[in-house]
């Protein structure tokens, strides 16, 4: 049996004043991929993260979640629907522990205490934060706040989790833990959208991968096939970040 659609997005185009960050985009999401966003520095794919979530709406197109038009819906309601998501700029409670913080997410599914812990602490468990659960989450390194980060945002039980650059800042050992990380989410059966920078990470997790820039889509396909896009390269000459 074919996958599921899970996400499409149809022409989807925001304006901010004169800027199109995000200009006639459209792609599909099937059930149990793991899809990159890459493209240069403004290329508008944060926006289209907070397109998806609901903290903006398109000016113009449609998003479609397992078929239902989610367009304009507030951000909580996408997250009630089943869609997850990190932050590029990790804001948790520093006074609180990291179980805490994770049950805050785990709320929104059950009012009651003993389920959200329980919830809690199976997704720390999932992401390597289970022997850290009682650490205020200022107290933790940047790679376990990154991790935090994704376990608020599993405690939700999403069917899709956006990923915007959980790999960001790590050193490469890091990197590989974070990568083994996000394999084991994929693994327990849920779908995944992530942005990165570092791209050979990207390039190593993503099954298909998106390029943007300047708000447009300028190729789709398998890491081999866009690293080796013409205009994909161009698009990174004279990015720092380089296509490596
Ligand atoms: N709320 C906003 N108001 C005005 N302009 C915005 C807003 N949000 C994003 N932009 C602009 O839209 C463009 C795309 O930004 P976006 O953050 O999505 O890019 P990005 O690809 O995620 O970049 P980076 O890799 O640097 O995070 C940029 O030019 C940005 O300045």
């Amino acid at each position: 049996m074919p996958a599921k659609v899970l996400l499409e997005l149809k022409n989807v185009t925001i304006r901010f004043g004169g800027l199109t960050a995000v200009n006639e985009l459209s792609f599909t999401l099937y059930e149990g991929e793991i899809v990159g966003i890459i493209g240069p520095n403004g290329a508008g794919k944060t926006t289209v993260f907070n397109l998806i979530s609901g903290v903006y709406r398109p000016t113009e197109g449609e998003i479609y979640l397992y078929s239902e038009n989610i367009t304009g819906l507030k951000p909580f309601q996408v997250c009630q629907k089943g869609v997850g998501r990190t932050f590029q700029v990790v804001k948790p409670f520093g006074s609180k522990s990291v179980l805490y913080n994770v049950m805050v997410g785990a709320f929104l599914r059950t009012s009651d205490t003993r389920k959200s812990r329980e919830k809690a602490l199976e997704v720390l468990q999932l992401v390597g934060l289970y022997d850290k659960k009682d650490v205020l989450a200022k107290n933790l390194t940047i790679v376990d706040r990154k991790r935090l980060e994704v376990a608020k945002a599993l405690a939700t039980e999403p069917k899709l989790l956006l990923l915007d650059e959980v790999l960001a800042g790590l050193n490469p050992t890091e990197v590989e833990e974070a990568v083994e990380m996000v394999k084991q989410i994929h693994k327990s059966g849920i779908t995944i959208l992530l942005i990165e920078h570092v791209l050979k990470a990207a390039m190593a997790l993503s099954q298909r991968i998106i390029v943007l820039d300047y708000g447009k889509k300028i190729a789709e396909g398998s890491p081999e096939e866009v690293t080796s896009n013409p205009e994909v390269i161009k698009a990174y000459l004279g990015d720092k970040y380089g296509i490596a």
